[in-house]
């Protein structure tokens, strides 16, 4: 019996948890607060993220990371990215030698600029080949309904992404290997960012031509960033690219999508958050990334344009005109 470890009791961590116990793992899922806990460990149902769901009977939860971890084959980490350092920091030391984290996570670190799995080789002293991560179109409130999707499972070892694809494979499930982590993390932490822009967009009542623009050209930064760290192109026309953006920056589900929205339709930054319940990475993330492509010498407009809009207080029509009066250029640049 595979065991896992779920580090995180919110939306996808949860989730994932059902998707592990459904593909026939043993789980068990660690929060933070003990009333969430108890309840979950009581009635296998998370009151403050999937109400209307069961947890299979093999999910159970605790408070105790070393109860979480005991004879774990993965802990699986779906806590917030800028977060992650600080937890893992704790829970490191009770990591068992075999075991493989996995990184749910769809952020870059604040201040490092770096992916979520070199945070965790970094914290948890371990190299490449233990670590994976699991990345695509996959909003939590439609798997907790258990309908079809699909994503990608990946590490630099082939076997352990194997092994980490049978965990997780169930009939409305299907994962799929890869072994260019660089590409599945940038794909998911960048369509957060872009799923901001076009959030903006439907906010301020534009339509799909220019929702269709920001998302082909906000594929062509995160594929231009890629290109500059290592990453394969072909991974961004992937599950874990384009798949992932279509699902952020169409779906009213995606918090990041709607966190935009709020924004285009004239919302103060202050409401917005307090309107968010819920993890947006690309909140944060917008000036991780925008940090890296600096750092690389990758230019990334849209990317830009989100920051300035979040960050630095500027009006959405501004720059999205700033944008368009960019000098012209081709499109394989
Ligand atoms: N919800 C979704 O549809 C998907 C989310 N993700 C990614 O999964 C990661 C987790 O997101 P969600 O579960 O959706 O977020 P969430 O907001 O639903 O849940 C976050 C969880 O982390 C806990 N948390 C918050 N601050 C913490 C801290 N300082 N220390 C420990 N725990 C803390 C919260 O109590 C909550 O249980 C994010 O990186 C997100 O981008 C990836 C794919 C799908
Ligand atoms: O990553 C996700 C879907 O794949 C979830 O998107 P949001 O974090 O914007 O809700």
């Amino acid at each position: 019996m595979t065991r896992c470890a779920v580090f995180g009791t919110g939306s996808w961590g949860t989730a994932f948890a059902m998707i592990l116990a459904d593909a026939g793992c043993e789980v068990t899922l660690w929060g933070r607060r003990k009333e969430l806990v108890d309840a979950i460990a009581e009635t296998h149902v998370n009151p403050d993220y999937m109400p209307h769901v069961t947890l299979p009977d093999s999910v159970t939860a605790t408070t105790d990371a070393a109860t979480a971890l005991a004879g774990a084959d993965f802990a699986v980490l779906a806590v917030p990215s800028q977060t992650l350092r600080e937890n893992l920091a704790a829970w490191a030391p009770l990591i068992g030698p075999e075991t493989v984290l996995v990184s749910l996570m769809k952020g870059i670190e604040l201040g490092t600029a770096k992916r979520m799995s070199e945070v965790i080789q970094e914290v948890a002293g371990v190299g490449p080949e233990r670590v994976a991560v699991v990345s695509g179109p996959n909003l939590a409130p439609e798997i907790a309904n258990r309908q079809p999707a699909a994503s990608v499972v990946a590490c630099t070892d082939e076997l352990v992404a194997k092994r980490l694809q049978k965990a997780c494979h169930t009939p409305y499930f299907r994962p799929y290997t890869n072994t260019d982590v660089v590409g599945c993390e940038l794909g998911g932490a960048v369509k957060n960012v872009i799923g901001l822009a076009v959030g903006m967009a439907d906010g301020m009542g534009l339509g799909d031509n220019t929702k269709a623009t920001l998302i082909t050209r906000g594929l062509a930064e995160t594929t231009r960033l890629g290109l500059a760290l290592g990453a394969d192109p072909y991974t961004f026309a992937g599950l874990a690219g384009m798949g992932d953006l279509v699902a952020t920056c169409s779906s009213p589900l995606s918090r990041n999508h709607t966190f935009g929205t709020n924004l285009g339709r004239g919302m103060s930054l202050a409401e917005t958050i307090a309107a968010t319940k819920q993890t947006a990475e690309g909140v944060k993330s917008c000036e991780s990334v925008l940090d890296l492509a600096r750092r690389n010498g990758v230019e990334m407009p849209i990317v830009e344009a989100v920051v300035d809009v979040v960050h630095n207080g500027r009006p959405t029509q501004e720059v999205l005109a700033g944008l368009m009066a960019r000098s012209a250029k081709s499109e394989r640049r």
